[in-house]
């Protein structure tokens, strides 16, 4: 209540703030929500609904934020090298990122903003061109409208992540005076040299980069017009870069749901703007019906995950791939095809997490390159390619993770959409020469390698009693941890935040190399496992599984089977 008459009377809060904090003054659910805590970072960086309050993204918020980053940078000497900086299509986005440029600025900081929105990879790619030290991107990527985000991206390109996140939250926390937050004009950070605007420049070295990765032209060329692809960008930044590259590679059948082409931050025409939600392909399998499309794709408003859809020529119909199935196929793809040109490096390595498809394992197995498992979030797989460049190890081939996000090339170092589009129209290229959909594909691989099946199911648990009542959940699982799920028998339980996996046979525990995280792993017996984690951009407490039958109608049967087991033990 302090904190919240502060933010209605101090003078460093403008009226449209104090009228939004007066008009909620009977509410008081309504402002411990917005004043139980400062806005965290979680997997995805800083995310929260929009409006005013500690609580929730605002330009206070993000200025906060960014004295707390421009402290660390400046203690890293890192002011001259500068920070660069995007916006997707959300609301205030720009505001966000103005005052994002204009905080780093009044710290003697220089910034490179993009003159409009861009996708969150050209980001990544953008900031080691520009020999930065670290990134800024404003989006709450897929999530529904009334969110925005705050991504920090370091000289690596990617996220940052463990020791560096906390030393960052640890100066971000340090920042409790809001009058001491520092700002400037933006007509003097300009004058000064600060604040420095970049795009076609940056744009064009992005697609040159993502051109280098295409592995069979002539299967483009062939295909050009005969494949038909549908695509919808949500209302997000995907629309300019996706169709500059299929357009730049030659596709002339390339079809945009018109509807939702244009950069909306209201996202008028879904209700959430995530690939991974059936309802954000509606209108775009009714453009794929008419125009009788082989392939139909989106992306979420930063284009950094992609979802398709493929006619399956067997039944007419459009068959949905989840984020495993992509990701497979394209890994797939790029494998296979670099083996076939002989390209194929011995110290290769492809990287995904923990709950994304076992199947990867078995692929990387067949193509002699190594697997990689990291915690969720893309971060992790982004910063395993700077673990190999600094210790030479491995070449980075591919990396995926369940939640429609993947990665060819290291030009980025965060999942780019961008990139995937362009992989997945050449691969669908490729096999449509060979007289095979997407579809027909998908049922080779798992021919080739087995049925795997994985499911994710979430429940949403908003504000800090659905925070408690998660952690109350996970704190069952931990003490009571069950014996079996369903007709499987759990042989080892991995807990993540304590570092240990325990077998549940003899009790023996061992320690875990990944770093400390909220997730407990179930390993269950005939390949099965389900994985229970609160999310760390949503309100949600998110239950992974995955199961392998001897073929698709028995995964089917277990998956549903083991997933009734998982939902009666919550
Ligand atoms: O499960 P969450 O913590 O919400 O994260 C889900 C996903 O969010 C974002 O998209 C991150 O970039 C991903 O890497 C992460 O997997």
């Amino acid at each position: 209540m302090e904190n919240y008459w502060f933010w209605c009377e101090a003078e460093l809060f403008d009226e449209d703030t104090k009228a939004e904090l007066r008009s909620i003054s009977g509410d008081r659910e309504e402002i411990a929500d917005r004043f139980y805590k400062e806005l965290e970072f979680g997997t995805g960086g800083l995310r929260g609904i929009m409006g005013a309050g500690t609580n929730r993204m605002n330009r206070y918020t993000v200025r906060k934020a960014t004295q707390g980053l421009a402290d660390y940078i400046c203690e890293q000497g890192g002011q001259e090298k500068g920070v660069a900086i995007a916006c997707d299509s959300r609301n205030f986005s720009e505001e966000f990122a103005k005052e994002t440029a204009l905080c780093l600025n009044a710290n003697g900081i220089k910034t490179y903003i993009f003159d409009s929105l861009r996708p969150t990879p050209e980001l990544s790619f953008a900031l080691r061109e520009l020999g930065c030290v670290a990134g800024v991107v404003i989006t709450a990527s897929h999530n529904p409208p009334e969110y925005n985000g705050y991504k920090v991206y370091w000289e690596d390109g990617a996220q940052i992540t463990a020791p560096r996140d906390k030393e960052i939250i640890a100066r971000v926390n340090q920042v409790t005076d809001y009058s001491a937050i520092r700002t400037m004009e933006k007509s003097v950070a300009v004058e000064q040299g600060l604040y420095q605007v970049i795009g076609d420049e940056i744009d064009e070295r992005y697609m040159a980069s993502l051109k280098k990765l295409i592995l069979h032209p002539e299967s483009i060329q062939n295909m050009a017009s005969t494949l038909k692809i549908v695509y919808t960008p949500i209302h997000g930044t995907g629309n300019v870069p996706v169709r500059r590259i299929l357009k730049e590679l030659g596709f002339e059948q390339v079809y945009v749901v018109p509807e939702q082409e244009l950069p909306d931050g209201s996202f008028p025409t879904v209700s959430y703007p995530n690939p991974e939600d059936p309802k954000a392909f509606s209108m775009a399998l009714e453009l794929a019906r008419k125009v009788d499309a082989d392939i139909v794709l989106a992306t979420d408003p930063d284009a950094d995950r992609l979802g398709i859809y493929a006619k399956d020529s067997r039944t007419g119909e459009y068959m949905a791939f989840t984020g495993n199935m992509s990701g497979l196929l394209l890994c797939e793809y790029q494998l296979s095809a670099k083996r076939e040109m002989g390209i194929l490096p011995s110290n290769g390595a492809i990287v995904s997490t923990i709950v994304s498809s076992d199947l990867a394992k078995t692929m990387a197995g067949e193509y002699g390159v190594k697997h990689i498992e990291t915690l969720t979030g893309f971060k992790y797989i982004g910063e395993q390619i700077k673990f190999f460049e600094e210790q030479g190890t491995c070449e980075f081939l591919f990396g995926f993770e369940e939640s429609y996000g993947c990665l060819i090339g290291t030009h980025a170092r965060d999942k780019d959409a961008v990139v995937a589009v362009m992989a997945l129209c050449e691969a669908a290229a490729y096999y449509k020469e060979r007289g095979r959909t997407l579809c027909d594909q998908m049922e080779q691989i798992y021919q080739k390698y087995g049925y795997f099946k994985e499911d994710l199911f979430t429940r949403t648990l908003k504000g800090l009693e659905g925070k408690a009542q998660m952690e109350a959940m996970m704190e069952g699982y931990r003490t009571a941890p069950p014996k079996n799920a369903g007709a499987y028998r759990i042989l080892s339980v991995h807990d993540y935040q304590a570092g240990i996996r325990k077998d549940m046979e003899t009790g023996e525990t061992e320690r875990l190399n990944l770093p400390g995280s909220d997730v407990l792993y179930f390993e269950l017996e005939d390949d099965g496992w389900f994985c229970v984690r609160p999310s760390g951009t949503e309100p949600k407490i998110k239950y992974y599984m995955g199961v392998k039958g001897s073929d698709a109608a028995d995964a089917c049967e277990k998956a549903e089977q083991l997933q009734a087991a998982i939902l009666e033990k919550q």
